[in-house]
């Protein structure tokens, strides 16, 4: 039997675990807590992150970090990204020689300008062959309640993303292979910011013209990263690209549309997080993005927007003009700028 370790208990981490679970894998999740784990193991439920839902009853939880680890062929991270360098950092020497690292993270380092992916490979000390990405449209209380979703499971090698991919797949849950690591985890975590850019909107009272715009331009922003970073283009198209950029910024259960929504409701980036209180990984990723981009020389007008934004540098109404003011030009161009 396939056996994996999840770190760690919140939203996604949780219910990510439980697809593995209900998948017919043997699973682990690690939780920092103890009346988490406790909550896990004798009620099947998250009460703080995932109110309401009931987990499968095979799912087990510890606080023990080494017993989660040991003999796992998958450990999947789902921690901010920001923490995960830290985190994985202490987890490491506990990894076996074949444990295969499987990222559910949607940021970019501030830092380093790393994706997910390579910090896991840098910090274990691995080839890309032994990390993979899980990434797409997944609002994790719609899987949590075995709501119908896609993912992608991408990894350099075809053989370990066919595990990964058998290991994760339900009835409810339908992950597809791809081999573009970059593309996918690139789409992920740009769509972040992305819907913290239609958040504000919403919050702004702007209607679903504007929304279409941030999201077809956003779009079109991502992809030109995406191709000076050596991401296939046909990645943006798909599940881990559009598909993930349209369901968060439509859905009201995004935690990053949320956080823009307060922002464009005249809150401030304080007032947001507290109100938001789980993970909103564009607020840093912009920042990441930004660097990212202006190293490749590549224009990503709606990220700088979004970054001037939420440093206090332009109030709402600068920052609409800045984006509508700026000089015309045609809807798609070959090269970067
Ligand atoms: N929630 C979703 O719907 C969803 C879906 C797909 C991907 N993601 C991505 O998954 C990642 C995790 O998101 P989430 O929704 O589970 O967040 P969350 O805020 O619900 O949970 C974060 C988890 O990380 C742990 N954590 C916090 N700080 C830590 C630290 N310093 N060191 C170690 N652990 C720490 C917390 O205890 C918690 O268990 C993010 O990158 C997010 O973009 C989330
Ligand atoms: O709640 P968000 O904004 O972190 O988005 C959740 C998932 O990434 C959607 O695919």
């Amino acid at each position: 039997m396939t056996t994996a370790a999840v770190l760690s208990a919140g939203s996604w981490g949780t219910v990510f675990a439980s697809v593995l679970a209900d998948a017919g894998t043997d699973v682990t999740l690690h939780a920092r807590r103890a009346e988490i784990a406790d909550a896990i193991n004798e009620r099947h439920q998250n009460p703080g992150y995932l109110p309401g839902i009931d987990l499968p009853e095979q799912l087990k939880a510890t606080t023990d970090i080494e017993q989660a680890l040991t003999g796992a062929d998958f450990v999947v991270v789902s921690v901010p990204a920001q923490a995960m360098r830290a985190g994985l950092t202490a987890w490491a020497p506990l990894l076996g020689p074949d444990t295969v690292l499987v990222s559910l993270m949607k940021g970019i380092e501030l830092d380093s300008g790393l994706r997910m992916s390579e910090v896991i490979a840098e910090v274990a000390g691995v080839g890309p062959e032994r990390v993979a990405v899980v990434s797409g449209p997944n609002l994790a209380r719609e899987i949590a309640n075995r709501q119908p979703a896609a993912s992608v499971v991408a990894c350099t090698d075809e053989q370990v993303a066919q595990r990964l991919q058998a290991a994760c797949h339900t009835p409810y849950f339908r992950p597809y292979t791809n081999h573009d690591v970059i593309g996918c985890e690139l789409g992920g975590a740009a769509k972040n910011v992305i819907a913290l850019a239609v958040g504000i909107a919403v919050g702004m009272g702007l209607g679903n013209n504007a929304q279409s715009l941030l999201i077809t331009r956003g779009l079109a922003e991502t992809s030109r990263l995406g191709v000076a970073l050596g991401a296939d283009p046909h990645t943006f198209s798909g599940l881990a690209g559009m598909g993930d950029l349209v369901a968060t910024c439509a859905s009201p259960l995004s935690r990053n549309r949320s956080f823009g929504e307060h922002l464009g409701r005249g809150q401030s980036v304080t007032e947001a997080a507290a109100a938001i209180s789980q993970t909103s990984e564009g607020v840093k990723t912009s920042e990441a993005i930004l660097a990212l981009a202006r190293r490749h020389g590549v224009e990503m007008p709606i990220t700088e927007t979004v970054v001037q934004f939420l440093r206090g540098e332009v109030d709402l109404g600068k920052a609409t003009a800045l984006l509508m003011e700026r000089p015309t030009k045609p809807e798609r161009h070959t090269r970067t700028r």
